[in-house]
């Protein structure tokens, strides 16, 4: 199929206001889609159902479901190169986001509180009136993020282009990571790292595999610490791995254990919750919630070759589920944009330099605007 061929589906879809998701995984050359083909509004709190789920911050409200499987979409045609410009966002919330940063170090300070990730948002007057070109533009420049866009007429309009994978559970298999820790990219991965900045990355690190312990797990492991990159910008990262026993709905009991993470919420977890709560003068909604496929049956044989024909014996169907962080997203209205940006404060944090970090992850959406 052509970009202009999946786009009019798009439109025409978006156009009669019916729910629709469309998403590229890291990496991946074919793109995912589901239409729903009434208005309905589906949620679920077990996560027990096949679909692609839509969840906000607040763990105590429910996710939004588009049942079904996601069709796979080549796209034939090239798609016509995006020259994407640095925008300049204004910086009018700076005084405000500093003097929160401020008051979260204090309280650091003062306080049992660790960690805690704070955040604003952002409007933005834009030309568009339909979200459509913007994801084909986010999913060119960012082709290694897990990239999307997500309508639904009671909710609204979601786009984002994520680095953060929440949780992969393929079969008993499960793949997490604890990423945190910014600086901008110029040109090298192979940079030194701030002490603020990998104190605040094995904080990550240590809360997740703590979340992790109740659970049963073969092959437990915690991989070496990386640096990874998302577009402009560099992260540190550490990927988190096991096997877990059989058990009942392990989807949903992962999702109580991780989500928040403290590279969105902070540490510990309650009192995080209770500082961004009060604090922070918005509502996150679905940025720093989670999105993906869940429950979907994927067949995860090995292709037949002529050396292992007997491998045909073993073909495996495995549920599988695919979550990833909701950050560098924004809403979308017809005209107007609001973006999310947040980031971890320490004790070692420099609220000036926090602002600035806001601003650089800005960019990341900011650009195919
Ligand atoms: C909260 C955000 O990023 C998180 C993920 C990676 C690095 C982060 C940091 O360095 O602060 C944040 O924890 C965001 O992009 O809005």
């Amino acid at each position: 199929m052509s970009q202009e061929e999946l786009a009019s589906q798009l439109e025409n879809h978006f156009k009669k206001q019916l729910p629709f998701v469309i998403y590229s995984k890291p990496g991946a050359a074919a793109l995912q889609v589901i239409f729903q083909e009434d208005k309905k509004l589906h949620t679920t709190s077990t996560y027990e159902e096949e679909g692609f789920v839509f969840a906000p911050f607040d763990s105590n409200q429910p996710g939004i479901l588009i049942k079904g499987k996601p069709t796979e979409i080549i796209v034939s045609s090239a798609a016509v190169e995006f020259n994407s410009v640095e925008k300049t966002i204004e910086t009018k919330d700076a005084d405000q986001h500093i003097a929160l940063v401020e008051k979260a170090i204090e309280t650091i300070t003062d306080s049992d509180l660790k960690k805690v990730v704070l955040s604003r948002k952002q409007n933005i007057s834009i030309e568009a009136s339909s979200p459509i070109p913007l994801f084909f533009r986010l999913n060119q420049k960012y082709p290694t993020a897990f990239t999307y866009l997500w309508h639904h007429p009671e909710v609204g309009t979601w786009l984002g282009a994520t680095p953060e994978t929440l949780l992969a559970l393929k079969g008993q298999r499960l793949e997490t990571m604890a990423l945190a820790g910014t600086q901008s990219y110029s040109g090298s991965t192979d940079v030194d790292w701030g002490l603020k900045e990998q104190e605040e990355q094995q904080m990550v690190t240590e809360e997740i595999t703590s979340k992790l312990a109740g659970f049963d797990f073969k092959a437990f492991r915690v991989h070496d610490r990386e640096t990874y990159r998302a577009g402009g910008l560099l992260h540190l990262r550490t990927k988190i791995t096991g096997n877990l026993a059989p058990t009942e709905n392990p989807l949903k009991a992962l999702l109580n254990a991780l989500h928040p993470t403290p590279a969105v919420c902070g540490l510990p977890r309650d009192l995080a919750k209770s500082f961004i709560n009060e604090q922070e003068s918005y509502d996150r909604a679905f940025y720093t919630g989670f999105l993906g496929e869940i429950n979907q049956l994927q067949d995860h044989s090995k292709r037949r070759t002529r050396r292992n024909v007997e491998n045909l014996a073993y073909k495996t169907v495995k549920k599988t589920s695919e979550l990833y962080v909701n950050l560098r997203c924004m809403q979308f209205k017809p005209q107007m944009a609001s973006l999310y940006v947040g980031g971890g404060i320490t004790a070692g944090s420099d609220a000036k330099q926090e602002w600035q970090e806001t601003v650089n992850k800005a960019q990341t959406i900011a650009s195919i605007l």
